[in-house]
């Protein structure tokens, strides 16, 4: 029998009592944000739940101040054993066998608040970024991803850099401009070099695009001059959120040889509000692709595993009743893993710590219609893309793009929920 919960979840649900993901929310405009957990069209105060003391497990009895923290940071720092425990406190609490809050009124009025917002300005809950970030950085470990921005930029040749098969390559990116779904992105001005025989040109990016990426989202981190271990860095991973790693491609090309992409892609991130923990998406891991050739040792994992994520990319434009699947990809086609990435990223004993956020990379997939980007399916503006009958090359103002992610289990989901963002005018 699957594990049901007293609160009704509708089987399309994200966030069935599977998955239990975290953030943090105001209940109501001016009330302190606090951390929360998501099941159906709910949110479970986890401060009300600490101070009426049922987070009375081993660990979590002694720490349960990590619940009355305007971020996730304290939680994460505590590491996988407090989650694990915080996970089977929750799952007992709201299962339908269980009484505690079941039948306990007072306590269900508190600590259980609608997600989907009544239309009074009183109950209008915010959901906020769920980690103070203090770094983030971005990956590039879709091989296809890598190909096609390769034969793009740098010609069919060779689109591949050599050094790409043996690390996992990425930039590091910039923690103040990561922002919550719902935020608007103001389109950026910034140089541009439209061909060889031209100057620059400065203005609003002509070549505004999303990037279809998940990110991961950092436990407990390493002390500086200490890597973690491949095979350990797992209980170093808290969970993964969907990201859109917004990036003005004109201003990209012209900016990031040699030092790799700068204002391209500082002006805004955008992410999820839900972190879905590792814990609820182990039944949905997968064998991650064979790795040819073999990575040296520190990179090689005893088991290297993704996770059957289905991704789309949805693009809203201005006034349009509907939006338009854009992408639709997989997060298994990773070549890189998460446990990789952040192996390789301590490996010269670069510390990590709670909170810090790394993104995969654009996900992209072998067919067209799972490139994660307008650069890759529009081929640099070559070929535009129809949204219902309104031709596309790159964004424009107005645009919604929407990201969603989801795991089919049998007879539930374990799904992201939404990351979207809207592309306003750029300033004046
Ligand atoms: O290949 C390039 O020149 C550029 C690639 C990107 O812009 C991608 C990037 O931000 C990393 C990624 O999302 O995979
Ligand atoms: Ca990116
Ligand atoms: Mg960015």
């Amino acid at each position: 029998m699957a594990l049901k919960s007293f609160i009704e979840v509708h089987p399309d649900s994200h966030f069935p009592i599977q998955n239990l993901p975290y953030g943090v929310f105001r209940p109501g405009p001016g009330s302190t944000p606090r951390p929360g957990v998501a099941i159906g069209d709910y949110v479970i105060d986890l401060s009300e739940i600490a101070s009426a003391g049922l987070f009375d497990g081993p660990i979590l009895k002694n720490f349960s101040d990590c619940f009355h923290q305007p971020n996730l940071n304290k939680f994460l720092a505590l590491g996988k054993p407090a989650w694990k425990e915080a996970r089977s406190t929750l799952q007992k609490l709201l299962s339908s066998t269980e009484p505690t809050l079941r039948d306990n009124a007072i306590l269900r009025e508190k600590a259980l608040v609608p997600l989907i917002p009544f239309a009074t300005a009183q109950n209008k809950i915010e959901l906020l970024l769920p980690i103070a970030i203090g770094d983030y950085t971005d990956f590039f470990s879709s091989m296809h991803h890598a190909k096609n921005c390769g034969t793009i930029f740098r010609g069919p040749e060779n689109p591949i850099p050599q050094n790409w098969f043996h690390l996992p390559i990425a930039y590091h990116g910039r923690a103040s401009s990561v922002v919550i779904s719902g935020t608007d992105i103001i389109r950026p001005r910034g140089q541009g070099h439209p061909s060889k025989n031209s100057p620059p040109y400065f203005g609003p990016s002509l070549k505004l695009d999303y990037e279809l990426e998940m990110a991961a989202v950092v436990g407990p981190g390493n002390e500086l001059g200490r890597p973690v271990d491949v095979n350990e860095a797992a209980d170093h991973i808290f969970g993964l959120v969907l990201m859109n790693d917004w990036s003005a491609r004109d201003i990209q090309a012209w900016e990031y040889v040699p030092l790799g992409p700068f204002l391209g892609k500082s002006f805004g991130t955008t992410i999820s509000p839900w972190i879905v923990t590792l814990e609820a998406l182990e039944p949905f891991s997968c064998d991650a692709p064979v790795q040819d050739p073999n990575p040296l040792p520190y990179l090689a994992e005893k088991k290297s595993q993704n996770y059957d994520i289905s991704l789309e990319a949805h693009i809203k434009p201005a006034g349009a009743k509907d939006s338009s699947v854009v992408t639709r990809s997989n997060f298994k086609h990773l070549y890189w893993t998460l446990t990789q990435q952040l192996a390789h990223h301590t490996i010269n004993g670069c510390n990590l710590r709670p909170g810090d956020l790394l993104g995969t990379g654009t996900i992209s997939g072998p067919e067209p219609e799972s490139y994660g980007c307008l650069l890759e399916l529009t081929w640099n503006g070559q070929k535009p893309l129809s949204l219902n009958g309104t031709g596309r090359k790159f964004l424009e103002d107005g645009d919604e793009v929407i990201i969603t992610g989801y795991c089919k289990g049998n007879g539930y989901n374990v799904g992201f929920g939404t990351c979207s963002g809207k592309i306003v005018p750029p300033l004046p």
